[in-house]
This record gives C-alpha cells, sequence and structure tokens, in this order.
C-alpha cells in the first residue's frame, strides 16, 4: 500500500456525524461501537486485545503503525477489533522486531481502517455524548445509507460476547515472559509442585497467561461452559477469572458456576470482565460508563498510594450495590471515583478492573500476580496442614 493509492473512506456515527477520511487495512464496511484509547504506545496489543471485541477503537496518539507488528505481541492469535480509526498512518514501519506494517496485517485480517480523521474532535464528541455505534466503509460513501445500516446494530449494553472469544478447547499454557522485558523476578521454582490455576476464559489475553506462568504457575484454561465439577477435577491452587468483551451483566453462564466454585473457597483472583463477574457473582450490579476508561495512565489507588494503571473497559462495578458486609473496596479509579479494586472479607477472593499484566502499559500492579501467588501458597499448606 502507498498512500498514493489510498481511497476514500467514511465514518459516521449514530448521532449522524459524517467524517472524511482515507482507507486503509481491508476494503469494506464495519459497524460496531466507537471507543477511543487514549495510550501513547501498544497499538498491537490493543488490536488483539479480545476485550474489544465488536468496537471501533479510535487512536487518541496521532500516528499509528510506525513499529509495524511482529507475532511475539499479539495479545491473542488475530486482531480482534471490528475497525480502526487514527489520525495518521505509518506504512513503512522501522523496528528490529517488525514483521509487518499494520496496513498489511490489518488488510490481511479482513480489518477495515480509516485515517485523516480529527481524532481528537472525535474523542471530544465521544467524551461529551457518550460511546456510540459508528460505521467505517470505503465501498458505500453515502451517509444516509450507513446511518441506515447503522439503526441495526445493537447496542454494547445487552450484549454477551464471550461465546465469540472463549477457547474451544481446554490447553494448559506454560510459557512465561520473556526474560528480556522481565518486570519482576522469576518465582517459578518457588513452588513445587507448582500451582496450579484454572483460568476461566472470558477472552484471556496472552499476557496474563505470560505472567501467571512467570510466577511460578502452571495455568490450565477453560471455556467459560465448563462444569464446576470438571473445574475442580484439575485440583486448582486458585482460580482465575480474566477479562473479556461485552457486557458483564449478559454472561449469564457466569454468576451460578463462580458462585459453585466459591463454595470451595479456593483463591480467586479477577481482572476487568473477572472483576466485574466476581461482583455480580457476590450480588452486586454493573453499570455502562458514558465512554469508559481505555488507556495506559489511568490512576487508581485509595490512600496514600496511586497506581498508574493500563485499562480497557466500558463497564464498571456499582459502588452502592456491594454487600459491604463481605465486600471491600481496595481501589478506586481516581479520576472518577469508580470501582476499580475489591476484595472479599471472609474468603480469599480478589479483583481489579484493571491490567495488572499490563501489555501495554506501566507494570505498577505487577504486586498482584505475587499477591494471587501468596494466597495460593498459603491456601495450600493451610489445606496440608488439615490433612495431616
Ligand atoms: N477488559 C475487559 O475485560 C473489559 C470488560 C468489559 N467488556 C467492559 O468493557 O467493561
Amino acid at each position: 500500500m502507498t498512500f498514493l493509492e489510498a481511497k476514500p473512506a467514511l465514518l459516521v456515527l449514530a448521532d449522524g456525524s459524517v467524517y472524511r477520511g482515507w482507507s486503509f487495512g481491508a476494503a469494506g464496511t464495519i459497524l460496531g461501537e466507537v471507543v477511543f484509547n487514549t495510550g501513547m504506545t501498544g497499538y498491537q496489543e490493543v488490536l488483539t486485545d479480545p476485550s474489544y471485541r465488536g468496537q471501533i477503537v479510535t487512536f487518541t496518539y496521532p500516528e499509528l503503525g510506525n513499529t509495524g507488528v511482529n507475532p511475539d505481541d499479539d495479545e491473542s492469535p488475530h486482531p480482534q477489533v471490528s475497525g480502526v480509526i487514527a489520525r495518521n498512518i505509518c506504512p513503512l514501519p522501522s523496528n528490529w522486531r517488525a514483521t509487518q506494517s499494520l496496513p498489511s496485517y490489518l488488510e490481511n485480517h479482513g480489518i477495515p481502517g480509516i485515517y485523516g480523521i480529527d481524532t481528537r474532535a472525535l474523542t471530544r464528541k465521544i467524551r461529551s455524548l457518550g460511546a456510540m455505534n459508528g460505521a467505517i466503509s470505503s465501498d458505500i460513501l453515502d451517509a444516509d445509507e450507513l446511518l441506515r445500516q447503522l439503526q441495526t446494530v445493537p447496542a454494547m449494553e445487552g450484549l454477551n460476547l464471550v461465546r465469540d472469544v472463549t477457547t474451544a478447547a481446554v490447553y494448559e499454557w506454560t510459557e512465561a515472559s520473556n526474560p528480556i522485558w522481565a518486570v519482576s523476578p522469576p518465582a517459578a521454582s518457588a513452588h513445587e509442585p507448582p500451582l496450579t490455576v484454572v483460568a476461566i476464559d472470558f477472552g484471556i489475553k496472552r499476557n496474563i497467561l505470560r505472567r501467571l506462568a512467570s510466577h511460578g504457575c502452571r495455568v490450565i484454561v477453560v471455556p467459560v461452559t465448563t462444569s464446576p465439577e470438571t473445574i475442580l477435577s484439575y485440583t486448582p491452587d486458585g482460580i482465575f477469572l480474566s477479562n473479556g468483551p461485552g457486557d458483564p451483566a449478559a454472561v449469564a453462564e457466569a454468576p451460578a458456576l463462580i458462585r459453585a466454585l466459591l463454595n470451595h473457597r479456593l483463591p480467586t483472583f479477577g481482572i476487568c470482565m473477572g472483576h466485574q463477574i466476581l461482583g455480580l457473582s457476590l450480588g452486586g450490579k454493573t453499570f455502562k460508563l458514558k465512554f469508559g476508561h481505555r488507556g495506559l495512565n489511568q490512576p487508581c489507588g485509595l490512600q496514600r498510594q496511586v497506581e498508574i494503571t493500563s485499562q480497557n473497559h466500558g463497564f464498571a462495578l456499582d459502588a452502592d450495590s456491594l454487600d459491604t458486609s463481605q465486600v471491600t473496596i481496595t481501589h478506586l479509579n481516581l479520576n472518577d471515583r469508580t470501582v476499580a479494586g475489591i476484595e472479599h472479607k471472609q474468603l480469599p477472593l480478589f479483583s481489579v478492573q484493571y491490567h495488572p499484566e499490563a501489555s501495554p502499559g506501566p507494570h505498577d500492579a505487577d504486586y498482584l500476580f505475587q499477591k494471587f501467588v501468596e494466597t495460593m501458597r498459603q491456601h495450600r499448606q493451610k489445606s496440608l496442614q488439615k490433612t495431616f
């Protein structure tokens, strides 16, 4: 692709606003929820994060593609976003790790993009009106027709997208983070036999699996439809609840499964969708945020200590819905004071709305993996003491 060949493309939002730009990636038309991500790096990890399923992502960073793409930075086997909106695109990457340019990668995977868009104006619109459905197209350049097609697209609220991304078959993950990128000393030899974690896959990112493996865990990833009996047959030391796309309240199969597991008092750690589903299983409620939190510099904490975190979510737990005799709020998002972390008062359960695995983003919260490991270690010791 060269820019001389660039074809016109159209972006139409459900409120009727029209933006004209140029096509990159795959040709065609795509409809989805238009959201924005403010990260300055990590476009490939964002594109391949299954939590973005069904969404057209606007990148506020003004140029995408400079470092190309490479197989090691994929968070899942292929891009998951529906479409991409950019201010500018670099078609000729310059990076020792790059194996392909961003436009050709998206083209190969059938993902349409539009560039030449005033992403600052678009982001301000989404901030003031809220995330809304939109269409990008390189073959229908008639805004009214795209607007008509948009009427058929369901709202994100109420959508169960987990079934599209959960693993079809159980698999085991053992690969730790590449030591080149190590953020904390590997603890793999510390636990004998290794701690077994069953990860319930709502759309898991690979870096979560790598961080669990780096902290000494053997991870068994199971589909969301797995029965509690099958999960317990792996004799897990802990349960991990993964990130994932869509509305957490629409994942009808989850709360009964999680409640059945909670009866066994196993250490449980949830990230993002996993955090929301844990909260729902404990009787809480979630709600849709106006425009969500998507970026790499979201401050979270409670008092005196702030973690700068990676985030990607459109829903949050409603603080007032949480039963305070059971649940403590451990972290707030300090931008809007929504719930960012919870812990159970009696059971070894905790979860965060943000992404301690980063990829992309800062590593401030990597200690949570250590905390999970420590909780499992203590639980194992207690169980052994009971046995003897
Ligand atoms: N990253 C995630 O797990 C996102 C959770 C959920 N789909 C949301 O948008 O809030």
